[in-house]
């Protein structure tokens, strides 16, 4: 009688420790949960830490996350995120191939959860015994699809070692509720890529892959405070092409494209990385070059214009010359941006009215 006292002291006691256990572990999750849509945390991060809350909660020995390598036909599954058996995330698992594992493969496809008790004997993944469980030692699966728009694009795995173990409902619950905040995750990551390349579109020139006019207005805004504030010098190139018009008459439209995209090849190589090359738009080109003195501006230019008349552009077995007037200015920190832009043109027009082929320095 005392004997059973104890022992039923002993299961309350367990059942208050693992009860506080999953309060905790379940507060943690959920904050997890709520940072899906937080951008700010790296996506592989986020990933990490709901797996790693997932792993704790449901007691499993691993837990990973999987995705088809094509959700209207897949034959591949392919893994993205996984815990080690020591709650440390580890290196990609090898990938699952549907010939291999046909049944799992359709199962998961279905969207039923797998919560298999014993998976070597369960028929949905008994598959995995000889390759994959028995020699991890795995006795135990909880398998929830991960879909997007009606499809399972993929499958959150709860793996637990060593002895089979009933799912408790509120595990399966708890499992789904991690494939589904994984499968909106996933899909804040996709847009948040988009938007982030449609920035970089933004800023991009289409034809030669430089900043664009509209990026150099902000970047000079920034770049001028910075100066400004440490007070060191910023200069800036405004370079125009020579006759510009009888290349495109020559060569066609397509022939002047391809001396754009060499020459500003050509102007990339030729600067820092911290230098900032854009094209203003026809065959109008601007660098700005921070921390430079004016005096090394010059130089700079006069580098430019001699490779810019070295240059032979190959188009349809004929090779295409031409040169640049280039236009050079110190940026006056205490004045709009565009003065200088300006003071740069005018330089440029006085090279061009020189005879073409020179450098001018704004006054
Ligand atoms: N191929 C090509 N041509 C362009 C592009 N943008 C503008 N142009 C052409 O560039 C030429 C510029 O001609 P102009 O402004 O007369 O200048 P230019 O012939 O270079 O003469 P100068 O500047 O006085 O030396 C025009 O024929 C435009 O059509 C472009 O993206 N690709």
């Amino acid at each position: 009688m005392k004997k059973l006292a104890v022992d039923s002291k002993e299961n309350d006691d367990l059942s208050n420790h693992r009860h506080n256990e999953l309060t905790h572990v379940t507060q943690r999750l959920r904050r997890v949960l709520s940072k899906e849509v937080d951008v700010s945390v790296g996506h592989q991060q986020f990933l990490a830490d709901i797996i790693l809350e997932g792993k704790a909660l449901l007691d499993v020995s691993r837990v990973s996350i999987w995705l088809f390598d094509n959700a209207a036909n897949p034959t591949r599954l392919i893994n993205y995120a996984n815990t080690d058996w020591d709650g440390l995330i580890s290196s990609p698992l090898p990938e699952l191939q549907v010939t291999d594992y046909p049944i799992y493969f359709r199962t998961i496809v279905s969207g039923e959860t797998i919560s298999a008790r014993n998976a070597l004997t369960d028929s949905r993944t008994s598959e995995f015994k000889d390759g994959y469980l028995k020699p991890q030692q795995i006795a135990a699966l909880l398998d929830t699809a991960i879909f997007q728009n009606g499809l399972a694009i993929g499958v959150v795995c709860c793996e637990g070692r060593f002895h089979p173990r009933d799912w408790l409902s509120w595990e399966v619950v708890a499992a789904e509720l991690i494939a589904d905040c994984c499968s909106r995750r996933l899909l804040v990551h996709e847009l948040w890529q988009m938007q982030q390349q449609l920035t970089e579109m933004a800023f991009q020139d289409v034809l030669t892959g430089l900043k664009n006019r509209r990026y150099l207005m902000d970047y000079a805004k920034s770049e001028m405070s910075r100066h400004q504030r440490a007070d060191r010098p910023l200069s800036l190139l405004m370079i125009d092409l020579d006759r510009f018009k009888k290349i495109n008459d020559k060569y066609g439209h397509d022939g002047g494209d391809e001396v754009l995209k060499r020459f500003s090849d050509c102007c990339t190589n030729l600067v820092r990385a911290e230098d900032c090359v854009c094209r203003l738009g026809g065959e109008e080109f601007i660098i700005l070059l921070p921390e430079t003195e004016v005096a090394s501006a010059m130089n700079v230019a006069q580098r430019l214009r001699e490779e810019a008349a070295a240059l032979k552009v190959a188009y349809e077995g004929q090779e295409i010359s031409f040169t640049v007037s280039i236009g050079v200015a110190e940026v006056n920190l205490n004045m709009p941006f565009s003065k200088s832009l300006k003071a740069a043109d005018q330089a440029v027009y006085q090279a061009k009215a020189a005879g073409r082929d020179q450098i001018k320095l704004a006054l």
